[in-house]
């Protein structure tokens, strides 16, 4: 497979002339007579939202200690699943800690990254994809084909599709290895974690796994981005508030923060703890999927990379029958095919639960 190969039809590939047009953020603000944002690039926020930022929120951010839950004894493995499902039920969100991923290979995954970024614009250019579905893909914003509002982030997306299509940028040299492992690494913790959160639900542990089709493959979204100094933080957004598709997606940075979720009204700061990941629930589990945001600052550059855990492409995704069953309830979704709601989620405007809403069956309808 060729490293671009778009996962959906020409038909859909913007014009080029789209693209030509498009200015990486990180040459933007290099330039030292840059004091202001311009003005394509100013984010108005919704007044619907409650802007308060929330330094100390009422209740602190469910920490899950991966060790007890993959090695535990069988009463610290069940306690940690009630801590789960109750993460996922209040938050949306939670920090794995004792997780086992090295710390050096994050931080040589962090390092490759930033050279990728650092790549000269003709070097890059190589890795720019048409199409939102390429499997190889670097660019500005999120979508420069319709943004009307540029985000102030640069990012590299990368589809890997497990076991047979995991294809990495090849700069910079001796990094896609690194990248790899990576991913490798984290498909290991989710895998775990899916199975705590079928317990949570009263579930077998494999039932995830086996209803999304993942016992062998699964797809992973590899999502670095950057985040440079911004001359007006406030007036610029890093990500909109949205959520992510797939099951999990987990997050690490270079030690900055920035990250924001919304909690009851509020925007919860993420202050991650040393070492640890940072997972969202995503639509697929819409467990709750949780509504974040990527806010920016004057002073540092900020790398996060957001590795999405999804089932393989084929799989189709809708309302669990024995969950719909055990609530006596009825299914509040229609079902999906990922690949097609991967496009839906990449290619319509990122804002809140956007996506989520176009398969969502209006109680009228029922
Ligand atoms: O930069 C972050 O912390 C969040 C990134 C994110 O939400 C995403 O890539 O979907
Ligand atoms: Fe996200």
């Amino acid at each position: 497979m060729a490293a671009t190969t778009p996962l959906v039809s020409e038909a859909s590939r913007p014009s080029p002339t789209q693209f030509s047009k498009t200015t990486c953020v990180k040459k933007l603000a290099e330039s030292p007579s840059l004091t202001s944002i311009p003005a394509n690039y100013t984010f108005t926020k919704d007044p619907q939202e409650d802007e308060v930022v929330s330094e100390d929120p009422e209740e602190p951010i469910p920490v899950i200690d991966f060790s007890l839950l993959a090695y535990g004894t069988p009463d610290q493995r069940s306690t940690v699943i009630q801590e789960l499902g109750r993460a996922c039920k209040d938050w949306g969100f939670f920090m794995v800690i004792n997780h086992g991923v090295p710390e050096r290979l994050i931080e040589r995954v962090i390092e490759g990254i930033r050279g990728f970024f650092d790549l000269t614009e003709e070097e890059k250019r190589e890795f720019e994809g048409k199409n939102v579905l390429d499997t190889i893909r670097c660019g500005t914003s999120f979508n420069t084909s319709f943004d009307k509002v540029f985000f102030w982030r640069d990012f590299l997306k990368v589809i890997i599709q497990h076991p047979h299509h995991l294809h990495f940028p090849d700069k910079p040299a001796g990094f896609s290895e690194v990248w790899l492992e990576y991913c490798q690494r984290i498909r290991g913790v989710v895998r775990e974690l899916l199975k705590g959160i079928s317990e949570s639900l009263g579930l077998e542990a494999s039932y995830i796994l086996k209803a999304m089709n993942m016992e062998s493959a699964g797809l992973q979204s590899f999502v670095a981005n950057l985040y440079p100094p911004c001359p007006q933080p406030d007036l610029a957004m890093g990500l909109p508030p949205h959520s992510d598709h797939g099951l999990l997606t987990v997050v690490t940075q270079n030690g900055i923060g920035g990250l924001q979720l919304q909690r009851n009204g509020k925007w919860v700061n993420v202050h991650a703890l040393p070492n640890s990941l940072l997972v969202n629930t995503s639509d697929q589990l819409e467990y709750k999927s949780n509504v974040h945001r990527a806010v920016v600052n004057e002073k540092a550059t900020r790398i996060s990379l957001a590795i999405v855990n999804g089932p393989p492409l084929d799989a189709i995704v809708g309302p669990s029958p024995e969950l719909v069953k055990k609530e006596s309830s009825r299914p509040a979704y229609i079902e999906i095919k990922y690949k097609d709601y991967l496009g839906l989620h990449q290619t319509n405007k990122l804002y809140g639960k956007a996506s989520l809403d176009r398969i969502r069956i209006s109680n009228d309808v029922i």
